[in-house]
């Protein structure tokens, strides 16, 4: 089997559980994030797909999640490559806040515009579109090129940076996205063909 892309989004991070506006910030993972990381490794040993290449942010919670894959899948040499365009979406000012807190201060409307509309960033933050723009030329310049030419490859990265590439892949548009909720730590299984559209999608929940 190849021309597999495995997208994860990191486990449970300390902020997700506290329910911070996160973004940028760099917390590790909870006890729970680890054994959730530690199950998406299990589940893709059972599939027993060998990986090319594996593709990282630079926040401590993905790059955690994904060691834990590939020590699970017994591939702790693979080749990593780690780069900010896969960060998580800039939260800017609402960065640190509690989600509840932030409602109960800005309202329950604009808060939800704020995390889950296209287009309208957070004050001194990014909008969804805006996270894309740096995350998809990053995509297509050089992870899809290398499950085209027939690697398997490994994404572990962030909600809002995960949803920007499924976007793509899938051919959603911005409303259709924002209605998916990525959960943590579990493993989003793409087959493609060599011109790139989904041969099979596995959402490896339990
Ligand atoms: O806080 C964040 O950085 C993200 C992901 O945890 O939150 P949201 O789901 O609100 O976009």
């Amino acid at each position: 089997m190849n021309r597999i892309l495995v997208l994860v989004r990191h486990g449970q991070s300390e902020w997700n559980l506290k329910n911070l506006f996160t973004g940028w910030k760099d917390p590790d993972l909870t006890e729970k994030g680890v054994a959730e990381a530690v199950a998406a490794g299990e589940k893709l040993r059972d599939l027993r797909i060998r990986f090319d290449v594996a593709y990282t942010s630079v926040l401590t919670r993905a790059q955690h999640t994904l060691r834990l894959i590939l020590d699970g899948i017994g591939q702790a040499d693979l080749e990593t490559i780690r780069d900010q365009a896969l960060n998580e979406r800039d939260y800017g000012e609402l960065t640190g806040l509690n989600k509840d807190d932030a409602r109960a201060r800005f309202g329950e409307e604009q808060v939800h515009i704020w995390r889950r509309s296209f287009d309208v960033p957070p004050p001194g933050g990014e909008s969804l579109k805006d996270t894309a723009t740096r995350v998809l030329p990053y995509f297509e310049a050089e992870i899809l090129p290398r499950v085209l030419k027939g690697e398997n490859v490994l994404v572990a990265a962030h909600g809002n940076s995960l949803r920007a590439l499924i976007m793509e892949l899938e051919g959603l548009n911005g409303e259709e996205i924002l209605a998916r909720e990525l959960d943590t730590g579990i493993p989003i299984v793409y087959r493609l063909s060599e011109d790139g559209e989904i041969v099979s999608k596995d959402v490896l929940k339990d």
